[in-house]
C-alpha cells in the first residue's frame, strides 16, 4: 500500500471533483482560435445554397450530349456570383464558371477541356456527359439548422473555418479559466538576470503559464515571492483579488522550515483537501480551496512542477472548460529494462520511437532526477509505473503518456 500517501488516481479525482464550467462569453471568430464552444453551433445557411458548377465549362442538358457529334448554341454566361436568368433549352448551352449557379434547364457541366468553339461561335462537344456531372447539389455540405459543432468543440483551424462557413461572425465560448501563479523561494531570480551567489533561475512559472495558455486559459503571473510569510500572504491576497479560478504555487511545499506555503494558505482561509501523494516526481503536491479558488501547490523541483501540472492542472482546466476527462495514456513497449518500483507511482522520463509496424518503443532516459530540465526537455513521453510494479524486461508492455 502507499501508506499515508494518496494514490494518484484519487488525487486527480479530488482535484477535478464538482467543477462548474466557467461562464460563456461571445467573441469575434477571429479571436476564437483554440477556444471551447459553450453552445452548439448550427448552420445559419445551406451550403451550397443552390446547385453549383464544380468546374469551368458549359451548362448543358445531359440528354443533348449523350452521344456525339453534338453542336450547341451558347445563349449566355454565368460567372460565379451571377446567375443566368433564362432557361437552357434543347441544343443550347450557357458558358459557366466554377462556383456559379447552374441555370434552369441544365443538368450537367461539359468540361471546357471537352469543348471546342467553332468558327460560327457554336460549341462542339468532344466528349459525352453524364447527368449531374460536375454539379454540386444544393445542401451537399450542410443544410440550414444542421448542428455541426457541439458544445465542448475546440475551435482549431478546421472548426474555425467551418464556423465561418456556417455564417457565424462571433461564437459563444467558455471564458478562459484564470490561473494565478506564484513562485516562492529566496533563491529565485527571473531569467536573464545577473545571478548573485547561491541564486537559481525561476523557470517553472514559464512552463506552467505555457501549459495554461496552450489549454485555453489565462495565466496571471504574480512573480517571485521570497520565503517571507507576510509577503506570501499579500501575494495570495492579490491572487484572490484577481478573480483567479485556480492559484498555482510553486515550491515551498515540502517539510523544510522555509516550506510554509501550505500554512500561510490555511491562515488565509484555505480548506486543505490533501497534501502528499504516492507519486514520483511530485510527492509533496498539495490541493485545497480558498473561497471559490482552487489551490494547487506544486513542488519546486522543475520536473515535479511540470509533471504535476500535466497530471492535475491540465484536467482541472479542462473541467473548467466543460470538457470531459479523457485518459490520454497509451500502450507501448519498453526499449530497455526497468527496475521494480516502490510505493510511489513513477513517471519515468523516456524517449519514444513510433515504428512503421505500429509499435511504440519507450526507452527510459538514464538520469531521472526531478531537478533535471535537460532530460525532461529531451524526453518524448513518461512511462507510468504503478506502485510496486515488478521489474520489467526490454520488450515488456508498458503504459505511457506523451509529453506536449
Ligand atoms: N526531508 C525531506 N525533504 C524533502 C522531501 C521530503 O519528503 N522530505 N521531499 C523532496 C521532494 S520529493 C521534493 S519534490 C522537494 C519539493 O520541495 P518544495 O516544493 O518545498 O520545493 P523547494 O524546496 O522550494 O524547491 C525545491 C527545488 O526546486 C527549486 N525551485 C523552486 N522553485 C523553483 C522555480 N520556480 N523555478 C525553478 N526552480 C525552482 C529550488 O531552488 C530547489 O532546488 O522537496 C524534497 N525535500
Ligand atoms: O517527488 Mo520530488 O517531486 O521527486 O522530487
Amino acid at each position: 500500500m502507499a501508506g499515508d500517501l494518496l494514490p494518484v488516481g484519487d488525487a486527480i479525482a479530488r482535484v477535478t471533483q464538482d467543477v462548474e464550467p466557467t461562464s460563456a462569453e461571445t467573441v469575434p471568430l477571429g479571436a476564437a482560435l483554440n477556444r471551447v464552444l459553450a453552445e452548439p453551433l448550427a448552420a445559419r445557411r445551406t451550403q451550397p445554397p443552390f446547385d453549383v458548377s464544380a468546374m469551368d465549362g458549359y451548362a448543358v442538358r445531359a440528354a443533348d450530349v449523350a452521344a456525339l457529334p453534338v453542336l450547341l448554341t451558347q445563349i449566355g454566361a454565368a460567372p460565379a456570383g451571377h446567375a443566368f436568368a433564362g432557361t437552357v433549352g434543347p441544343d443550347q448551352t450557357v458558358r459557366i464558371f466554377t462556383g456559379a449557379p447552374v441555370p434552369d434547364g441544365a443538368d450537367a457541366i461539359l468540361l471546357q477541356e471537352d469543348a471546342v468553339v467553332e468558327a460560327d461561335g457554336r460549341i462542339r462537344a468532344t466528349e459525352t456527359v453524364r447527368p449531374r456531372q460536375h454539379i454540386r447539389a444544393k445542401g451537399l455540405d450542410f443544410v440550414e439548422g444542421d448542428i455541426l459543432l457541439p458544445p465542448g468543440a475546440r475551435l482549431g483551424m478546421r472548426q474555425l473555418t467551418l464556423a465561418a462557413a456556417l455564417n457565424h461572425g462571433e461564437v459563444p465560448v467558455r471564458s478562459r479559466p484564470r490561473v494565478a501563479i506564484i513562485a516562492t523561494g529566496d533563491e529565485l531570480v527571473a531569467p536573464g538576470s545577473e545571478l548573485g551567489p547561491h541564486q537559481i533561475v525561476a523557470s517553472n512559472s514559464f512552463g506552467i503559464a505555457a501549459l495554461v495558455e496552450l489549454l485555453g486559459g489565462t495565466a496571471i503571473d504574480l512573480g517571485i515571492v521570497p520565503d517571507d510569510r507576510a509577503k506570501l500572504a499579500a501575494t495570495i491576497n492579490r491572487a484572490t483579488a484577481s478573480g483567479a479560478d485556480i492559484l498555482v504555487t510553486l515550491g515551498g511545499a515540502s517539510v523544510g522550515e522555509h516550506d510554509f506555503v501550505r500554512e500561510v494558505l490555511v491562515e488565509r482561509g484555505m480548506k486543505l483537501d490533501f497534501w502528499k501523494i504516492a507519486m514520483r516526481p511530485g510527492k509533496p503536491l498539495m490541493f485545497g480551496r480558498l473561497g471559490p479558488m482552487r489551490v494547487l501547490g506544486l513542488p519546486g523541483n522543475p520536473v515535479s512542477s511540470l509533471v504535476c501540472g500535466l497530471l492535475f492542472l491540465k484536467p482541472l482546466i479542462q473541467r473548467l472548460l466543460g470538457l470531459p476527462l479523457v485518459d490520454e495514456s497509451e500502450m507501448a513497449e519498453l526499449g530497455g529494462a526497468i527496475a521494480a518500483n516502490d510505493r510511489r507511482q513513477d513517471y519515468v522520463r523516456a524517449s519514444l520511437v513510433d515504428l512503421p509496424d505500429g509499435r511504440h518503443i519507450a526507452t527510459p532516459l538514464p538520469r531521472q532526477d526531478s531537478s533535471m530540465l535537460s532530460t525532461f526537455a529531451q524526453a518524448l513521453c513518461l512511462i507510468i509505473r504503478p506502485p510496486f510494479a515488478p521489474e520489467a524486461a526490454k520488450g515488456a508492455p508498458c503504459r505511457i503518456l506523451r509529453l506536449p
